[in-house]
C-alpha cells in the first residue's frame, strides 16, 4: 500500500452517503491536440480495447491516434455548445437536478458526477466527497446496459482509488439498470411524448452502442441487456416485430462488431422502401458525440441518401423529469437501510 493521504477522522463530522453517477468523458475542447489526448487514455483501457499491450501500442499511436484525432476533432466541433462538450453538459445537468430533488428531504446525501476518462475523474470527486465526511458511497455508471468495456471499468477505477486508501467506506455499486421499470416508463413517454408531438414514422429504430462481437462471445451480457430494453420498450408502446428494429452503432475498427449495425440497416430500410423512421438511442443516458453527431447528422444522411424522406431523433433522458425522477428512485432503492 502506498501512503494513504487521508485526513485524521473526526468524530464531529456529520456521516454523510455519496453518490456518484459516472459518465465515460469527453475531450476537455473539440481540438485535435485535445482529442487525441482523450483517445489515447480511453482507447489504452484494456477493459475497452482487448488485443495484446504492445501490439496495441503500436497500432494506437502509430496509426489510429494521428488520423482519428483529426477526423473525431471535426465531428466535435459540429456537436460543440457554448459551455463545452454536451456529454458534459449533460451529466453534469442530470446530477445537479438529481442532487437538489434528493435534497429536499435527504440532507444526508450528496450527489455528484464523475468522468471515467479525462478531466472531472473518478479519484479527485472521491477525494472531495470524504472531505465532507462521507461514509457510505454508492456508484452508479450512467449504462443501462452492463458491459465490461464500461460498467466494469468504472468499477476498476473506484477499486484502484480504495486500494490506496487507509478507510474504506461501505459500497454500492449498481452494475445496470436495463429493465428498471422508471428507466424503461421513462423511455417510452419519451417516444409517446415524441409521437404526440410529430406523429408516428413507419419504424421505430432503438440504436444502442455496440461491442466487438468478440466480448459477446466471451461472455459479455450487454447484447442480451440491449434486446431485453428494446422488448420492454416495444411490448409497452404495443409496436409489433415490424415497427421496431434493434440496431447497433459507433463500430470502431475491422473487427466485426454486433449486429445488426445501425449504418448498414438504415440504408437497407431505405433501400427497401421504408420512408419514414424515429430513432432513439437507450443506451446512452444523455446525449453526446455518438447521438447527436453521429446518428442525427451522419445516419440522418444516410438515410435520406438510400430513398428515405423522413428521418427523425428522439433524443435521450438527458435532464428530463422523468430521468431525474427515475434516477432519484434508484438511488433511493440503493441507500435503503443506510
Ligand atoms: C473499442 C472501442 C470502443 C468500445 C468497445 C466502446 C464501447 C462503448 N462506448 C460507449 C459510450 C460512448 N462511446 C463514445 C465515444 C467513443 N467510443 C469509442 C470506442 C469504443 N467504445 C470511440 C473511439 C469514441 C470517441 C469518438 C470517436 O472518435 O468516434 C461516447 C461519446 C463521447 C463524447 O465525448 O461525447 C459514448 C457516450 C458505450 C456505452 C460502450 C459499450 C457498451
Ligand atoms: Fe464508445
Ligand atoms: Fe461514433
Amino acid at each position: 500500500m502506498k501512503t494513504p493521504d487521508n485526513t485524521h477522522f473526526d468524530h464531529k463530522k456529520p456521516q454523510k452517503i455519496g453518490v456518484l453517477l459516472v459518465n465515460l468523458g469527453t475531450p476537455t475542447e473539440p481540438t485535435a491536440s485535445a482529442v487525441r489526448v482523450y483517445l489515447k487514455e480511453f482507447l489504452s483501457d484494456s477493459r475497452v480495447v482487448e488485443i495484446p499491450k504492445i501490439i496495441w501500442w503500436f497500432i494506437l499511436n502509430l496509426i489510429i491516434l494521428p488520423f482519428r484525432s483529426k477526423r473525431s476533432a471535426a465531428a466535435y466541433q459540429s456537436i460543440w455548445q457554448k459551455e463545452g462538450s454536451p456529454l458534459l453538459i449533460n451529466t453534469k445537468n442530470l446530477a445537479e437536478k438529481v442532487g437538489l430533488k434528493l435534497a429536499v428531504d435527504h440532507e444526508n446525501i450528496m450527489v455528484d458526477y464523475a468522468m471515467r476518462y479525462g478531466s472531472d475523474n473518478i479519484a479527485k470527486k472521491l477525494k472531495a466527497f470524504e472531505q465532507q465526511g462521507l461514509s457510505k458511497l454508492l456508484v452508479i455508471p450512467l449504462y443501462p446496459q452492463y458491459s465490461a468495456t464500461t460498467t466494469a471499468s468504472i468499477f476498476d477505477v473506484v477499486g484502484d482509488y480504495y486500494q490506496q486508501q487507509r478507510r474504506i467506506p461501505d459500497i454500492r455499486f449498481i452494475s445496470h439498470y436495463h429493465d428498471n421499470e422508471d428507466y424503461v416508463k421513462a423511455l417510452v413517454n419519451k417516444v409517446k411524448d415524441h409521437w404526440y408531438m410529430h406523429g408516428k414514422a413507419e419504424k421505430l429504430m432503438l440504436s444502442f452502442h455496440g461491442i466487438p462481437q468478440r466480448n459477446w462471445d466471451k461472455g459479455d451480457p450487454y447484447a442480451c441487456e440491449c434486446f431485453k430494453t428494446s422488448r420492454l420498450v416495444a411490448e409497452q408502446l404495443e409496436l409489433s416485430q415490424d415497427q421496431i428494429v434493434t440496431t447497433f452503432q459507433s463500430r470502431f475498427g475491422k473487427a466485426q462488431w454486433i449486429q445488426p449495425y445501425t449504418e448498414g440497416t438504415l440504408k437497407a430500410l431505405a433501400a427497401q422502401g421504408t420512408k419514414s423512421i424515429q430513432v432513439v438511442c437507450p443506451g446512452f443516458a444523455v446525449d453526446c458525440l455518438e447521438t447527436l453527431e453521429e446518428i442525427a447528422e451522419e445516419n440522418k444522411e444516410y438515410f435520406i441518401e438510400a430513398g428515405g424522406e423522413k428521418f427523425e431523433y428522439i433524443t435521450c433522458l438527458n435532464d428530463d423529469d422523468s430521468h431525474v425522477d427515475m434516477m432519484s428512485q434508484l438511488i433511493l432503492d440503493n441507500t435503503k437501510g443506510w
